[in-house]
This record gives C-alpha cells, sequence and structure tokens, in this order.
C-alpha cells in the first residue's frame, strides 16, 4: 500500500520532472484535490444567458490558472493518481494520431467508475476492450443507424405531442423545460436499440441506471482518495443496491429471449458474442449486463444534454434557427424525413457541429501509458495519465481564431478542415481507435430532432433561463433549459 500510495507516485513525478515537465505540489493522499475544490468554488458566475461560452473557465478554473503558471504541458495528482496535462498542439497531434493499444483508458475510471460501469467497453483495454469492440461496432454502422430512423421517429413524435398539449393548455405559448424531454428521447432511442421489442423493460433498467449514474457523480472527486469506494457510505450501499437491482432486471431479459423468437439488437449481439468466446455462465452474465450499462451511460446523456444544449444555442440566436428551418422545410416539403434528406441538411450539420464544439459533453479525453510511451519530445512513464482538456481545445483563439468564444456555424462552411488551424483538435466524439462507436446514431438522432421540432414549433430562451454550465458526469445545464415555444 505504501509503495502504491507513496513510492510509485512519486517516482512517476520524478520521472516527468526530470524532462523539465513541472506542475503544482501534491500533498500525501490527496495531491492536488483541495487546490482543485477551493479553485472550483471561487468561481464567480454569470448567469444571464448572453454571457461567453467560454466553459473551461468556468469549469476547469484550476487547469487554466497551472497552464498560465507552469506551461502547456504540466503534471498534477488526484489523490495517488499522476496526470499530464497536455495542450500543446504537436504533442496533441501525436496524441490524438496514436494507434497504439498501450494508449489504453485510465485504470482509476475503471476503480472509480466500477459500479456503473463494470468491465465494458469504457473502460477495459487490451484484448478484452478489442473483443468487445469488434462486436458492438457493426450493430451502430451507419447501414444499421438507417433502420433505427423509424423508432427515432416514435420517439421525437412523444416529445412533439407533450409539447403541443402543453402549449394548448397555457393558450398558446409555453414555458418549457426540456431536458427531461429530451432525456427520455434520446433513453427512448437507446432503450429500443439495445432492447428491441423488450424496450418497456429496458426503460425500467434505464431509469435504475440513471439513479445509480446521479448517486456515483453524488461521489465526485473525493473519491479521489484512495479506498474511499469500498466503504459502506450511504452512497456506496446506495449504487451497490442499485447495481444489483439493474444486473438482475438485465438478466431476466437475456432469460426471456431464450424462450422468445430472435431479435436483431444490441442485446442478441452481445449474449452471441458471449456465446462465440465460449464464456463461462458467470463471464457471459458479467460482459452482457456490463456492456448494457456501457452503451446507456455512453449514449444516453451524452446525446440527451447535446440536443438541449443545441435548442438554447438556436433560442438565443433566432437568425440561425431561421436559417435552420427554412432549410429543413425546403429540404422535406412536407414528406417524411428520411436519411437521406438528413444528410443534405447542410445548415443543421453546422449548427451541430459549432454546438459541440462550445459544450462538448464529454469536457476531458483521458488516456493512461500502459507501458512507457513517447510523444515527440516527452516521455510518458507507464502509469502515468493523460489529459486532453477538450473544452479548452475547442475554444482556443490561437487556433480557432479571436471569435473563438462566439456561436458562429458558419466556421464550420468548409467542414472541420476549414473551421480552424489544428482539425485534430475538434474532438466531440474523442480520438484514436477509442472514438465513439454511437456517432453516427448521434447525429442522427440529433439532426431528426431539432429538425422537427423546428418545423413545429419557434421558440426563445425563457426569463426563467439562467446560464449555468456545470460539469456532472458531462457538462450540462445546471437548472436546465427553459424555452418559450410557439405552435407554428
Ligand atoms: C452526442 C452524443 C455523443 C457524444 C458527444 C459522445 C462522445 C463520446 C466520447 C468523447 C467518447 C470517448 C472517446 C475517447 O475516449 O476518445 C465516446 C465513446 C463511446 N461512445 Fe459516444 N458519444 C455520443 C453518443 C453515443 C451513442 C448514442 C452511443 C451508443 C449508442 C455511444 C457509444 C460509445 C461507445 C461504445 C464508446 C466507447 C468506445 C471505445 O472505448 O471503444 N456514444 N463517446
Amino acid at each position: 500500500l505504501f509503495h502504491e500510495l507513496v513510492v510509485k507516485p512519486m517516482k512517476l513525478r520524478a520521472r516527468l520532472s526530470e524532462q523539465g515537465i513541472k506542475g503544482p505540489p501534491p500533498t500525501m493522499l490527496f495531491g492536488n484535490i483541495r487546490e482543485i475544490k477551493k479553485a472550483q468554488s471561487a468561481v464567480v458566475r454569470d448567469p444571464s444567458p448572453s454571457s461567453t461560452h467560454n466553459c473551461a473557465a468556468l469549469l476547469f478554473p484550476f487547469l487554466q490558472k497551472w497552464r498560465k503558471q507552469y506551461s502547456e504541458v504540466f503534471m498534477f495528482s488526484l489523490g495517488n493518481t499522476q496526470i499530464l496535462f497536455v495542450n500543446q498542439p504537436d504533442a496533441v497531434k501525436e496524441i490524438t494520431t496514436c494507434t497504439s493499444l498501450a494508449l489504453g483508458k485510465p485504470s482509476y475510471q475503471q476503480k472509480e467508475f466500477g459500479t456503473l460501469l463494470g468491465q465494458g467497453i469504457l473502460t477495459s483495454n487490451g484484448a478484452l476492450w478489442a473483443h468487445q469492440r469488434k462486436i458492438l461496432a457493426p450493430e451502430l454502422y451507419m447501414d444499421k443507424v438507417k433502420g433505427m430512423i423509424d423508432h427515432i421517429f416514435e420517439s421525437t413524435f412523444t416529445v412533439l405531442k407533450s409539447w403541443k398539449t402543453q402549449i394548448e393548455a397555457e393558450g398558446g405559448l409555453a414555458d418549457i423545460k426540456i431536458d427531461e424531454y429530451m432525456r427520455s428521447f434520446s433513453g427512448d432511442v437507446i432503450s429500443r436499440a439495445c432492447f428491441g421489442s423488450s424496450y418497456c423493460k429496458g426503460e425500467e433498467i434505464f431509469l435504475k441506471l440513471r439513479a445509480l449514474q446521479e448517486t456515483m457523480s453524488k461521489k465526485s472527486l473525493s473519491t479521489g482518495v484512495p479506498g474511499m469506494r469500498y466503504l459502506p457510505t450511504k452512497s456506496n450501499r446506495e449504487a451497490w443496491a442499485l447495481e444489483k437491482e439493474i444486473r438482475d432486471l438485465i438478466l431476466q431479459v437475456v432469460k426471456e429471449r431464450k424462450m422468445a423468437a430472435y431479435e436483431e439488437d444490441l442485446l442478441q449481439m452481445l449474449v452471441e458474442g458471449a456465446k462465440n468466446s465460449y464464456l463461462s455462465q458467470e463471464a457471459t452474465e458479467l460482459f452482457v449486463v456490463d456492456n448494457c450499462k456501457n452503451i446507456y451511460l455512453a449514449g444516453y446523456e451524452t446525446t440527451a444534454v447535446s440536443a438541449t444544449w443545441c435548442l438554447m444555442l438556436l433560442a438565443a440566436n433566432q437568425e440561425w434557427q431561421h436559417i435552420v428551418r427554412k432549410e429543413v422545410l425546403e429540404i422535406s416539403r412536407g414528406r417524411t424525413l428520411d436519411a437521406d434528406m438528413l444528410r443534405k441538411m447542410k445548415q443543421l450539420t453546422m449548427v451541430i457541429q459549432e454546438s459541440l464544439r462550445l459544450y462538448p459533453p464529454v469536457a476531458v479525453v483521458s488516456r493512461e501509458a500502459l507501458e512507457d510511451m513517447k510523444f515527440g519530445e516527452i516521455l510518458v512513464p507507464k502509469g502515468v495519465n493523460i489529459w486532453l482538456l477538450v473544452l479548452a481545445l475547442h475554444t482556443d483563439p490561437e487556433i480557432w481564431g479571436k471569435e473563438a468564444y462566439t456561436f458562429d456555424p458558419n466556421r464550420f462552411a468548409k467542414g472541420i478542415a476549414g473551421a480552424c488551424k489544428l482539425p485534430q483538435v475538434y474532438m466531440p466524439f474523442g480520438v484514436g481507435p477509442r472514438m465513439c462507436l454511437g456517432q453516427n446514431l448521434a447525429l442522427v438522432e440529433l439532426k431528426l430532432v431539432i429538425a422537427l421540432l423546428l418545423s413545429n414549433f419557434s421558440f426563445s430562451l425563457s426569463p426563467n433561463y439562467t446560464h449555468s454550465p456545470v460539469l456532472r458526469l458531462v457538462i450540462e445545464p445546471e437548472n436546465g433549459v427553459h424555452l418559450l415555444v410557439k405552435k407554428l
């Protein structure tokens, strides 16, 4: 234990420091956690909707401070985990283009989110990860996603119907907090993709997973302290009970499946994949349960919060709302939207890209060097974690120009390559071999829900909206997004 908590971190820091890499001095056990919390609580927020889109300064004030103090490459400590922060463009390029499996997912994530994710695709490494990716990837290819469009329509219609009813009840203009609607939309889509015809059961599972996720996020940075996750604290006990309920529910669906007709959904692929791997009964169950949980976590909140931010930005920028609505109506001409029409909606794509630039749900892309690795001049010793702060890279004025914090979808008129000096820093869906598997599905979902909402309603920001992005598991609006919605 002494070696893990004291000797190993000191050795790693010494190897980084030999290369001239500096950073704030850590304290025993806590590393820099106290300083991080202090910087976060000192942030002054401007709640007016017109306040700047500089989320990096709001959510990671400590990183902004250390960047100025120690340069664009520095080290700090979360508990006994050593982090190398990299924001220097050449080094970022080397890391984002690295395809070696030795650059894996951090083991602290595995420990911290173990209850939530088990050993599924999101946090596993090496052969286990490669096996899981091989099974899941084909299920999310574009041709499969096209086959999900009908389901996505059904999920969107539920939102449209509720908004219409609410608007009528409130005399033609309703003040709607849209977050929960976007969540149930995204949850509904993912339930159907995962669980096919058993999607009602899927929704029950996902509600419990959401509760588990909330319990986990309450623990936040405190889990940087080694050993905390094993203690029978109130939130740990809650998390363990929910974990068991979720596992039992998923296995019940699998059992019912064995007696029913063949389904072509993600759950079926996982069951088949586990069967073909000749795993033990227990390992098969774990494989299926963990990956269902992983897909849910990866695809639910991320898509919901992206749709929410995008609608907030469209409400705040009426000219773009008109441009995109016009495009949607011109391309659809009263017909049912299909994948081909969505592909042609260029202005809509630009708005989504810009929204994901300013509010990428995943704020940090992190990796662990599973062996000693070299990126340009930097030698990263085995066991060190690398952090790329997506938020800062997405809004760096050196890369995006002096209007980097302004919402301007036009910057994507010539695609990502034309939008900035270093296109590899645009990474809302991550980078390299671990890039998001659900990107196609997410983009089709976002395009469809926004296109349908724009063709049915006009919206503006409600006086009840306060602008306050916070970092929970994803970057989300602290008090939700309130819109004034009118039927067209
Ligand atoms: C707008 C919505 C979404 C965003 C912004 C997003 C973003 C990301 C990011 C940043 C990563 C990590 C990549 C890295 O570490 O380099 C990731 C991984 C992943 N995402 Fe998404 N995602 C979204 C939607 C989805 C959906 C809908 C699904 C599935 C249904 C999904 C499935 C996955 C999976 C399975 C991984 C793990 C890939 C691996 O480790 O091999 N995502 N996503």
